[in-house]
This record gives structure tokens, sequence and C-alpha cells, in this order.
């Protein structure tokens, strides 16, 4: 059985409209006009509102890696359930189970540097961020806007790049079937060249968030 942290290509595939990304390498999805433009606009206002720099689980010493501008969005807004409410019609994951969603704001010149969204095992930050709610299964990623020039995200492994375009999702399972994390999820947000790019991301959890 399906743990309810997770998704599956069935469900998916379930909805018209949504497509899997051939590759044998992971699973990929794309569905366009997933989100409404007038949840797309309110999003954006409440990035806006209240963004920081972004931080990384490892980040090394690379302090280029993630150069984008990140916002922990208040479950208690509607704009926010309205959100939630879509992504569970479509993935049936157990809300439970996900972190809260995040924003992130790029301006011309940031990007993500190639990463993959599970943590890795035995890395120094790996008690800290999974001893409550374990590993990340699944990503879901909006696209809140169409970018002027670049902010395409690149998966290498499946030969494919995704152009940002308001109301977009994309998504992907982060392990494979038996549950090992996959590296070919290695995935890069590109470098916007011109106009600003923002984001929404849901990251699901095998057990509980709880906090
Ligand atoms: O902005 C993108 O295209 C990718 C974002 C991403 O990979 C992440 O937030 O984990
Ligand atoms: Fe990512």
């Amino acid at each position: 059985m399906m743990n309810p942290g997770e998704s599956s290509a069935d469900k998916l595939l379930a909805r018209d409209g949504v497509q899997r990304i051939p590759s044998e390498k992971l699973e990929l999805f794309q569905l366009r006009d997933f989100v409404p433009p007038d949840l797309c606009q309110e999003l954006i206002s409440l990035i806006e509102l209240d963004r920081r720099p972004s931080t990384l689980a490892d980040a090394g010493d690379d302090n280029y890696f993630r150069t984008s501008e990140t916002c922990d969005l208040d479950a208690g807004l509607p704009a926010v359930m309205r959100m939630e409410a879509l992504l569970h019609a479509l993935n049936g994951i157990d809300p439970a189970h996900g972190e809260p969603l995040q924003g992130q704001r790029y301006d011309v010149g940031q990007e993500f540097k190639p990463h993959c969204d599970y943590f890795n095992p035995g890395g120094k930050d790996w008690t800290r961020y999974c001893s409550v709610a374990g590993q990340r299964t699944w990503t879901f990623m909006i696209y809140l806007n169409d970018v002027d020039a670049g902010g395409a995200t690149r998966f290498k492994a499946a030969k494919k790049m995704f152009q940002p375009e308001a109301g977009k999702l994309v998504c992907w399972n982060n392990r494979r079937p038996d549950l090992r994390e996959n590296p070919n999820t290695i995935h890069h947000g590109m470098k916007v060249r011109k106009g600003l790019k923002y984001v929404i991301t849901k990251w699901y959890r095998e057990k509980p968030w709880g906090w």
C-alpha cells in the first residue's frame, strides 16, 4: 500500500492534462494551468510582503549556491489554504505529511544550482532535518509567473528543461520504487536573465511533519 506521505503516477495521471516526462530514471510530471491566475497573483503578493534570503541544508562553502529569497507562507491565510486544497485534490497526499508551503523569488542573476531536494543520508544535517518527519518523498513546484528571460528548471538525467509559465506545476518523486533516494532527481533552477521569477514549493515527508 502507498504511504500516506506519497503520491503515485497512477494518482497523478488520473487528472486530465497531467503529462509524464518520458524517462526511465525518475518519475517526473507537469500540469499546465494548475493554479488560476488570480491565485498566482495573490501568492506573489504574499511572497513580496515577507521575503528573506534563502538558506540551505548541508550548504557547504558556496555562498552563491542558492541566491534566491524565501518566504514561509502562513497556513492560516485563505490563499494558502486554497493552494493546499488544490494540491491535495491532485496528489492525494495526507496534508499532515506536508512541510509548510514556501515561496521563492529570484531576481536577475539569481539561481538555485544543481541539487536534490532530499537530505543526504549521513550528511551533517541529517539528524536535525529528518529525525522527526523522515526523508522528503515528493516535490510539487509551481511557477507563479511568466519570466521575461531565463529561469528554466533543468533535469539533466531526464534531458528536460521546464520553462516558467504562470500556473504550471512540475512534480516528481525524490525516491526510487525501492524507496532509496534517487540522484537522477538532480535539478537546476537556472539564472533569471530578465524580469523576476516566483515559485511555490511544497515538499512532503515520510512521516507527519508535526511542528
Ligand atoms: O526555482 C526552480 O526552478 C527550482 C527550485 C527548487 O529546486 C527548489 O526550491 O528546491
Ligand atoms: Fe529543488
